[in-house]
């Protein structure tokens, strides 16, 4: 398949800020904005302005940093939302409401025809004041796909930059993406954005089809968070585009060292498995793996651990091979005989059976105790 165009929108500081519990200060959001900028993401979603005082004032200093990166913020379909994205003097605004006839009916209590004509006087007001429009429908993926069109043909012939679709409950599997996209892209007059949330566990790979299918800018979260089970993931979404596309325009290098940045300002843990910058996605104890990645770590490595930054680990424990426990003695600077290291060996997966984490210094107390009792 031919290489895709895309960019890059991360939302971390917007939608990954409305995981419950997090609240960034304005430091911490302009150090993660800084991190992004580096990687050469194209545009971070600096917050939502309407929000409160403090996160209007964050989101003007994001702006004033003058990063590489385009600020984008978040607007409702009303002029307060609008007039507040233009005080912070962001490169791009998203308009957003919601397109389904279940949002349209609970929450707005109107017909979709006097939605979509607010939010075309929203877009109206937003583009003759100067601003760049991301026309975003919430609830995209439960929408009609004909009213969608419509808002979207709309939009773009009001000049919108951009239209948007939102997977607002991660409803989607990778094929309904694909299949959606390819629909509206048929007559679509400006780029596509995809939004995708993780609700399914498919939002990294929503986001990745999407963007086969000829979606253009796909948001993204560090390390996933977000509303629920969060966003499509910024490393996720970047390796695989790397690996898949030839994407080489973004520095992932920079990648496990923002992870652990958001982690630690916004309290949400990693899980070890989670893909690119989990603690285990580079960790190996299993010894068939370990034999063979001595020899070659693609055998069991996909792509480089230094390529996102990171660095390959071995263990012990209950899976341990002959070969790995060698290779480890010898890393340490250990000389066993063939005798000692099969005493090791039985000791490490009794000790991992009764549920003792084999750490450097417990590996040394069993080889002093092998040593000793053989002398
Ligand atoms: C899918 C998404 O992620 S959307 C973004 C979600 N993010 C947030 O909600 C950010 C945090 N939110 C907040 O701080 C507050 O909710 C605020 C400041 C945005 C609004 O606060 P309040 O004015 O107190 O309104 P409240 O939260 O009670 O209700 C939301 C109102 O916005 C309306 N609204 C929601 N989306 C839109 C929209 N796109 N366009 C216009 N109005 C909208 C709702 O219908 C509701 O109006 P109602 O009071 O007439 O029912
Ligand atoms: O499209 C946007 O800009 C916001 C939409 C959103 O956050 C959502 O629907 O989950």
């Amino acid at each position: 398949m031919k290489s895709f165009p895309i960019e890059i929108c991360d939302v971390t500081l917007r939608d990954g800020e409305q995981t419950p519990g997090v609240s960034f200060t304005c430091k911490e959001k302009q150090d993660i904005a800084q991190c992004l900028a580096d990687i050469g993401v194209e545009i971070v979603e600096a917050g939502f302005p309407s929000v409160s005082t403090e996160e209007k004032k964050t989101i003007k200093a994001i702006v004033d940093m003058e990063l590489s990166s385009r600020v984008c913020c978040l607007a409702r379909c009303v002029q307060p939302d609008i007039d507040a994205a233009l005080d912070c003097g962001v490169d791009l605004v998203s308009i957003f409401f919601a397109t389904s006839d279940l949002h349209i009916r609970v929450k707005y209590r109107k017909t979709r025809e006097e939605m979509l004509d607010t939010a075309l006087s929203m877009l109206d007001y937003a583009v003759d004041h100067g601003l760049s429009v991301r026309f975003s429908a919430e609830d995209a993926s439960r929408t009609d796909i004909g009213f969608l069109k419509q808002m979207y043909r709309e939009g773009a012939e009001r000049g919108a930059a951009y239209s948007s679709f939102a997977d607002t409950v991660g409803c989607m599997t990778p094929v309904m993406m694909y299949d959606v996209v390819r629909e509206i892209k048929k007559d679509l007059k400006n780029p596509l954005c995809v939004h995708c949330h993780n609700d399914l566990g498919f939002a990294s790979a929503n986001t990745f089809t999407a963007a086969q299918a000829g979606a253009f800018q796909l948001h993204t979260t560090v390390n996933g968070i977000g509303e629920r089970c969060g966003n499509a993931s910024l490393e996720e979404v970047l390796v695989a585009l790397r690996m898949h596309n030839g994407t080489d325009k973004y520095d992932l290098t920079e990648l496990t060292r923002l992870s652990k940045l958001v982690e630690q300002y916004s309290g949400v843990v990693v899980a070890k498995t989670k893909p690119v910058v989990g603690e285990h996605a580079f960790v190996h104890e299993s010894g068939i793996h370990i034999a063979a990645l001595i020899k070659d770590p693609q055998t069991y490595e996909y792509y480089p651990p230094e390529m996102v930054g990171a660095k390959q680990k071995l263990m012990l424990g209950k899976h341990t091979g002959r070969k790995g426990l060698e290779h480890i003695l010898t890393t340490l600077g250990y000389t066993c005989s063939n005798e000692q290291t099969d005493e090791i060996l039985e000791k490490i997966k009794a000790a991992a059976e009764a549920k003792q984490s084999i750490t450097t210094e417990y590996l040394s107390e069993i080889i002093a105790e092998t040593r000793s009792s053989a002398s």
